[in-house]
């Protein structure tokens, strides 16, 4: 059979199967797998077992749980979540392999944040054809998709083109703590990753809603937890206020010294770590299919910062950022208590980008908070803990890797891909392609809008469906552009 008529039967039973496919993307939405809190971690254990057993019903083998130790949450000594391996192995010999990379673990959610719908349970809204829930696109909806995919493969009497080996994460949200290590310490020890020849990660998003691309850059994170103390309890602001240093406005003033309005990091030495801008690369932005508008779209407002495509663009994919994302400990709910907080953890986090570090970073962080807290001339205590980093990532594009995504997307969505690069992060992108030295791809599902971390988080059905058939699709035009 013909690449074409393969990609063609492969996907009209995936169409078949597609009330099935939502009830098992619904199933894994339930089990609400949030990394980022020890009271979820039975649950975030519980999503790498619903994992295993998905893997093993479509033939997977030498499935293993890989252990990661324990770490230090929210005052508790817990077990990280075990990186769950898996093999596909198609019959016949010369075929290429495959790493899979994805992630279990979601984001918190909250129904008060402001969710229409319960988060821990898949809604399908039949008049927009979208699947409403946490993890829905962010990540479980693209994982399921290669279950998915191999399951119509069995089901057509169809062998897989490749081989394949899964290996999936349930820290991601949180750090990606102990990942690289166990990479190291398995490459070292020459086992699961033994025959790897290229890998590819659905993990990321269209830049619009309308037109797919692929992806072959991530920036880095580096998330930091500001924490000021002061008061040995909280305090009774008609007794206490002006009478002592309140953390909360020493917090307030060192936070607004991080950043402007306009985005402007301003912590000495940041702009200078960034990669210079090449008319080559400017010209790459200037070709993009993307309006304001699509922006605008996804984040459900007219606020961007600048008013042109390229400078957007560049904001997002080749420039840092610095975000502030919330006070522990302060005063969050309706009501007008008059309490002066005795300790607060104020948390934010620069997304990195060639050339920075995060170790570069956690130095010129540091080194500009402590002479500002001396500006200030508080009595309160200071400390400043910086989170695990994740380093930028930057793929060379002509790979047959990328020739074999961008041809899967025209068989699929009929349009040639935008070549994109991502604003978000994940910490093992450059892992694999460093310690393991292999070519990577980022072939996302969801679209801009999906609001992945955000309230009502979804998937459209047809991303989810025409996204299960261009993974197998990937997985032919693989073999035919190997061939
Ligand atoms: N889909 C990738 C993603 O959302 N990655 C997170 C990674 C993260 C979260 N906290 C620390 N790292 C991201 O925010 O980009
Ligand atoms: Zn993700
Ligand atoms: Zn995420």
């Amino acid at each position: 059979m013909s690449t074409a008529a393969t990609i063609d039967k492969i996907s009209s039973i995936i169409d078949q199967n597609k009330d099935a496919l939502i009830a098992r993307l619904a199933e894994a939405v339930e089990i609400p797998s949030v990394s980022g809190s020890a009271k979820y971690r039975p649950q975030v254990v519980e999503m790498a077992k619903w994992m295993a057993k998905s893997l093993e019903s479509i033939g997977c083998e030498n499935i293993q749980f890989k252990e990661l130790g324990n770490q230090k949450l929210d005052g508790q000594d817990v077990g990280l979540p075990p990186v769950v391996f898996a093999d596909y192995k198609s019959g016949g010999a010369g075929k290429k392999t495959l790493l899979i990379y994805g992630h279990y673990d979601v984001q918190p959610a909250n129904k008060s944040d402001g969710w229409n719908t319960e988060p821990f349970k898949l809604v399908h809204d039949e008049k927009t054809g979208r699947l409403y829930g946490r993890g829905s696109t962010d990540d479980k909806g693209p994982i399921i998709g290669w279950i998915n995919t191999i399951e119509a493969h069995r089901q057509a009497g169809i062998e897989l083109p490749v081989n394949l080996k899964f290996c999936f994460e349930g820290m991601e949200e949180s750090g990606s703590v102990g990942l690289d290590g166990l990479i190291e310490n398995e490459i070292k020890n020459g086992s699961f990753f033994d025959g790897v020849d290229a890998a590819c990660i659905s993990d990321n998003y269209w830049l619009g809603t309308k037109k797919p691309c692929i992806t072959h850059g991530l920036r880095g994170i580096q998330y930091f937890k500001l924490s000021i103390s002061g008061p040995g309890a909280d305090l009774h602001s008609g007794l206490f206020g002006g009478v002592v240093h309140e953390p909360m406005s020493d917090l307030f003033q060192i936070m607004s010294r991080l950043v402007t309005p306009a985005g402007e990091i301003l912590i000495p030495g940041i702009s200078d770590l960034v990669r210079p801008l090449t008319d080559e690369e400017f010209n790459r932005y200037q070709i993009m299919d993307f309006t304001v508008k699509d922006m605008d779209d996804a984040t459900g407002s007219s606020t961007t910062i600048a008013d042109d495509k390229e400078k957007i663009l560049m904001a997002r994919m080749r420039y840092p950022s610095l975000s502030l994302h919330g006070i522990e400990g302060a005063f969050s709910e309706a009501g007008t208590k008059t309490v002066i907080p005795a300790k607060v953890i104020g948390k934010f986090s620069l997304r990195l980008v060639p050339d920075m570090t995060p170790d570069k970073v956690v130095e010129l962080v540091e080194k500009y908070v402590q002479s500002e807290w001396k500006k200030i001339g508080s009595k309160n205590t200071l400390k400043l803990d910086a989170e695990p980093g994740g380093k930028p990532w930057l793929a060379d594009p002509n790979h047959w890797n990328y020739e074999a995504a961008i041809r899967a997307t025209e068989k699929i969505y009929g349009v040639k891909p935008d070549l994109t690069r991502e604003g978000g992060s994940i910490p093992v992108a450059l892992t694999i392609a460093d310690i393991l030295g292999k070519n990577l791809l980022l072939l996302p599902l969801g679209r801009a809008d999906d609001g992945a971390h955000s309230t009502n988080e979804k998937i459209d059905i047809l991303n989810y469906i025409e996204g299960t058939k261009l993974l197998g699709a990937y997985l032919h035009e693989v073999a035919a552009a190997t061939s």
